[in-house]
């Protein structure tokens, strides 16, 4: 089964083909054996910034690289466009080992590898217009082709009307959309984002996010996401890759990541998007010890259209429990619909024995919260 495609109705997590990041057969971005050490300067240590990196970001994919600050994430986006050169291994972007050129063969390889910025990096004595251009005049493009590109791109990211406008005249999406139409100028293949929505209010981080979406889609640009925010992760990427202090944790698809969290750190950037907070008039009844006569609750991970539809009518015909739905909360997430299903088991400790065994042997992640008279 392609990840991609929706899975059957409550499939259990674990049950996709496991392929992942790493896997890339036709890989856009290949890390080989990577690490990155700034070296000692003066009185200040030297720094071990990424280790033992191996890592391939699929042609046409959204993949976020997400991790806590100073985890390396910026030096790794600084890898993917030459700025800086690994300590050893190589980077391999579009076929071509970008780590091994230098002066002009790294700037026509820079061409195909657009970025932008948290603080978008615009010149402000140029208008929104020459902005764009800038990238076509440095790579010698005639006037007239310039103007011409320029006015498709700022069609292309919704500013058409703010061309003659400086930065200082521009809200902060649209100094992001002129930050996009540059970056996309010289018709790059990968798209870098640093941090790109971090100095957006959330409504307008969602339309920079649908707009990055819709440039994937149709022109098949291959986006590499930088970012500490989970939100973004979940509303844009299809792959994530966790990092911390310079080694990958955790990566594969999305939704398997937030139904299925391995590493402490992954858990603790979900927790921050996932409301996995109970009912009050649930949570405010949960005791640590069993109650005579009640149920024990244990929450359900679930994926799937329809995720958790039959979770419940299953457990009564094949394990023979009338099982109790207390909670349910589903998102959509990497194209998915992920979330989790509270249940409430009559019959004492046996019974709540038999539906985990039954939730372990099918592959359904699960964990006991207490116990509801
Ligand atoms: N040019 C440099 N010289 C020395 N040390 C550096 C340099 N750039 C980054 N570092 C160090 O390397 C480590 C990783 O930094 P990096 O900027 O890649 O992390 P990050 O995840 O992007 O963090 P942030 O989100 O705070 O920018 C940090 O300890 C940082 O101090």
């Amino acid at each position: 089964m392609n990840a991609h495609q929706a899975l059957a109705v409550g499939e259990p997590i674990g049950a996709q083909a496991a392929t992942s990041p790493g896997d890339a057969p036709d890989a856009m971005v290949r890390f080989e054996g990577i690490s990155k050490v700034y070296p000692a300067y003066r009185d200040k240590p030297g720094v071990h910034a990424l280790q033992g990196l191996d890592l391939a970001i699929a042609r046409g994919s959204i993949t976020g690289v997400i991790g806590r600050s100073g985890a390396g994430k910026s030096s790794l986006v600084r890898l993917i466009n030459g700025l800086e050169k690994p300590t050893t291994g190589r980077v391999v972007v579009d076929g071509r080992d970008i780590s091994a050129l230098a002066g002009r063969n790294l700037r026509l390889a820079q061409r195909s590898i657009g970025m932008i910025f948290q603080h978008f990096n615009l010149l402000s004595s140029r208008t929104a217009a020459d902005n764009i251009a800038l990238p076509l005049e440095i790579a010698g493009w005639p006037k007239a082709e310039i103007r011409a590109r320029v006015a498709e791109l700022l069609a292309l990211v919704g500013i058409a009307d703010k061309a003659d406008r400086y930065p200082s005249e521009l809200s902060g999406g649209q100094k992001q959309r002129v930050g996009i139409a540059r970056a996309l100028a010289t018709r790059p293949n990968v798209l870098l984002s640093d941090e790109a929505t971090s100095a957006l209010d959330p409504q307008t981080t969602r339309a920079i996010l649908d707009l990055l979406a819709s440039i994937n889609r149709e022109l098949g640009v291959t986006i590499v996401l930088i970012t500490h925010e989970m939100s973004v992760v979940r509303q844009l990427a299809k792959e994530v890759v966790v990092i911390d202090a310079g080694r990958i944790v955790e990566r594969g698809h999305v939704a398997d990541i937030f139904t299925n969290p391995q590493h402490p750190i992954t858990q603790s950037f979900i927790a921050e998007v996932v409301g996995d907070s109970l009912p009050v008039s649930l949570a405010s009844r949960l005791r640590a010890q069993p109650v005579a006569g009640g149920q024990a609750v244990i929450r359900v991970q679930v994926r799937g259209t329809g995720a958790g539809d039959t979770l419940v009518a299953r457990l009564a015909r094949e394990v023979g429990i009338d099982v109790a739905l207390l909670a349910a909360r589903i998102d959509e997430v990497g194209g998915q619909h992920v979330g989790s299903l509270t249940i409430g088991i009559p019959g004492g400790e046996g019974a709540a024995q038999q539906v985990l065994t039954w939730l372990a042997q099918h592959q359904f992640a699960s964990e006991r919260l207490g116990h509801v008279a």
